[in-house]
């Protein structure tokens, strides 16, 4: 049996997409009514999916517990909830794809501190929930270094999510983490007009950066070059499904943005600064995304900064 806490756009397409073949429970701290969310228009939840705003019903006897919360809600939510989601045996799947701004912690390392006895991974991939949602098919990375799994692996897969394993959890948030700061990136070049080339320049030279720093950190470069990084690097720099790569257009055009939407990458921009410099990693457009997220500059001098840093090899 599987819970997922959090019954935003993911939360609520992974209780879809698993409650073919399983009795899911979906926990969230407020439900609407109709077994629909406005986070993922048109998705009616199945009668196998159990719908509960009581976390300790949500958790009782539960050995598989999916986290589909915002990267920067995941710290204060286990400050309050850690004891209770931690159980020795029990795995605790991440789904957050994001860069903790406060402490520059992954969301599998809070978690690790807030809940020692558990097993610990990270679900991540190209996959928008409205595709998972709809019974598309999917193929994810389920990263871990715990014990157990393939048996993870086979309990959350489906005939239309297909799960690949990895033992590379370092390498595998990272990436998820990252591609939403270079789609911002990407966001912005296509509001902006500066069009489909600078676009790809700039997935380019942003999957550098993710791979620089990532394997600085620690991770495996085969693994960026996979599903959770380069994969969905080019499922988000290029689809207009993609809240990140929507709000960086947003930004290059002048245009608003709804401050209700989950855009990871904005923080995950400014957290990056600090694990850059820590390393001595130069993040050139991570940096720029940074520097207009804040509104310290604006696309005309974010441009130029780019365009006129030295002439380098490739
Ligand atoms: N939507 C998508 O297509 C995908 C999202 N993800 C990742 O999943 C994570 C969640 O994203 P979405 O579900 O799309 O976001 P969302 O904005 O649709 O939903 C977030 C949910 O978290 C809840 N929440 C926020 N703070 C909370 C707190 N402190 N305590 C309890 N609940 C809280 C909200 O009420 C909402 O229901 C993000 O890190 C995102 O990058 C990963 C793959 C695909
Ligand atoms: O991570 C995602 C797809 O893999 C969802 O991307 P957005 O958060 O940009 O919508």
């Amino acid at each position: 049996m599987t819970a997922i806490i959090g019954a935003g756009a993911f939360g609520t397409a992974l209780a879809a997409a698993l409650s073919v073949q399983q009795p899911v429970t979906l926990w969230g701290r407020s439900l609407p009514k109709g077994r629909t969310t406005p986070r993922l228009p048109g998705v009616v939840l199945p009668d196998a999916v159990t719908l509960t705003t009581d976390l300790a019903t949500a958790l009782e006897g539960q050995t598989h517990v999916i986290l589909a919360l915002p990267a920067q809600a995941l710290r204060d939510f286990l400050a309050v909830e850690g004891l209770r989601l931690d159980g020795r045996g029990r795995w605790l799947v991440n789904t957050a794809k994001g860069i903790d701004l406060t402490t520059g912690e992954s969301p599998s390392s809070l978690i690790r501190a807030a809940c020692p006895a558990a097993l610990i991974a990270t679900l991540t991939g190209p996959s928008f929930a409205a595709d998972i949602a709809r019974g598309l098919p999917t193929a994810l990375t389920l990263a871990s270094g715990d014990a157990g799994l393939p048996a993870l692996q086979h309990a959350l897969s489906t005939p239309t999510l297909r799960l690949y394993r990895s033992d590379d959890l370092r390498g595998a948030e990272l990436g998820g983490a990252l591609k939403n700061v270079i789609a911002i990136a990407a966001g912005v070049a296509i509001g902006a007009g500066f069009g489909d080339s600078a676009r790809a320049a700039l997935i380019t030279r942003g999957f550098a950066e993710m791979s620089r720093l990532s394997t600085a950190l620690g991770a495996r470069a085969d693994t960026l070059a996979g599903l959770s990084g380069l994969g969905d690097l080019v499922l988000t720099s290029t689809s207009e499904l993609s809240r990140n790569f929507r709000f960086g257009r947003a930004l290059g055009a002048g245009e608003g943005f709804d401050a209700s939407v989950t855009v990871e990458g904005a923080a995950t921009a400014r957290a990056v600064r600090g694990l850059a410099a820590a390393k001595g990693i130069a993040m050139p457009v991570a940096e720029a995304v940074a520097a207009l997220a804040e509104g310290r500059a604006d696309v005309a001098e974010t441009l130029e900064t780019l365009m006129s840093r030295p002439l380098k090899e490739e």
